[in-house]
């Protein structure tokens, strides 16, 4: 089969069976690798659907010019949909995101402005933000996909990645797990999977310095991509049956351990989730299914402590 771009090779990433991580007396875990996925990250499949929408909306024309604030991977996700379809893109992050994620958006022609983080990711994210919309107010041509409110982020999720979970899976899921950025994974996935099993359990996950759904305080935190110390407001908060918390130790640890025991190069948000989908497997037990996400590729923390010795 020949694609006429790479937009239409999008998804369709494995699911992988877990072998030497979870515990014999647990439940199996399967994890969706998005390592795999065009532009290496769960989110291109978000910036493709926003864009699509967009378009369809009459809200972009061929000079338009894409603005986002993000920590990385959507601003990347963006920056590639950008490329192909021909529209100019600014990403602005805060500082603190890796080296990596900048050079990504550079390289794919678009241009990066930074926001210094001062060790409240929460209000730099704001920042972000604020910036960006300031640019739309001055220029009609600015269209700024806002992830965080965008209702087609989580479709992309409901529509795409969730089906193919439940295409993928033989049998019934019977926990899923999901750490929150813009809260469109959990939200697009929970909501389809527990449409077909209503009894199934869904813990959202939360870094310990940014575990704001517990009411804990905000700080710097290496779990990049999630625990981006605000509430999305795309978020539905009803998804979630718990929040698991886990640490920046036991995140790195998780990530550290999936490539040298499972052959999985994935970001540290994966460990992150994996750190919580063995203890949901632990509590579902034997004989149960628990599904996450491995949202992104270990080859953009090169200069992060996940590649330190
Ligand atoms: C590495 C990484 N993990 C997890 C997430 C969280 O995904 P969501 O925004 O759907 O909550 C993101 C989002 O950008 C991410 O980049």
């Amino acid at each position: 089969m020949i694609y006429d771009t790479i937009l239409q090779a999008i998804g369709n990433t494995p699911m992988i069976r877990l072998n030497h991580i979870a515990d014999e007396d647990s439940a199996v875990i399967l994890v969706k690798f998005e390592a795999l996925n065009v532009g290496g990250s769960i989110k291109t499949r978000t910036a493709y659907n926003m864009i699509c929408q967009a378009e369809k909306e009459g809200l972009l024309s061929k000079d338009s010019i894409i603005v986002e604030p993000t920590s990385g991977n959507q601003g990347i996700g963006l920056a590639l949909v950008g490329a192909v379809k021909g529209y100019k893109t600014i990403i602005i992050m805060p500082d603190s995101v890796s080296e990596e994620r900048r050079k990504l958006v550079r390289h794919y022609g678009a241009k990066v402005k930074l926001v210094h983080d001062s060790g409240d990711i929460g209000s730099c994210i704001d920042e972000c933000l604020q910036t960006a919309l300031r640019m739309a107010k001055e220029n009609p041509l600015v269209y700024v996909p806002q992830q965080f409110s965008n209702p087609n982020n989580t479709m992309a999720h409901v529509n795409h990645t969730a089906l193919e979970i439940l295409a993928q899976v033989d049998g019934p899921i019977h926990g899923f797990c999901s750490g929150i950025g813009t809260g469109g994974t959990i939200t697009g996935i929970g909501k389809t999977l527990k449409e077909k099993n209503p009894d199934m359990t869904i813990w959202a996950v939360e870094p310990e310095k940014a575990a704001i759904l517990s009411g804990g305080l905000i700080g710097t935190h290496i779990q990049m991509g999630i625990g981006d110390g605000i509430i999305p407001e795309i978020l539905d908060r009803r998804i979630y049956d718990d929040i698991c918390i886990t640490t920046d130790d036991e995140a790195l640890e998780m990530a550290k351990r999936l490539a040298r025991e499972e052959g999985l190069m994935c970001g540290i948000s994966s460990g992150t989730n994996v750190v919580a989908a063995v203890k949901l497997a632990k509590k579902l037990g034997a004989g149960k299914t628990v599904v996450t996400v491995l949202p992104d590729t270990a080859e953009r923390y090169f200069s992060t402590p996940l590649f330190e010795e």
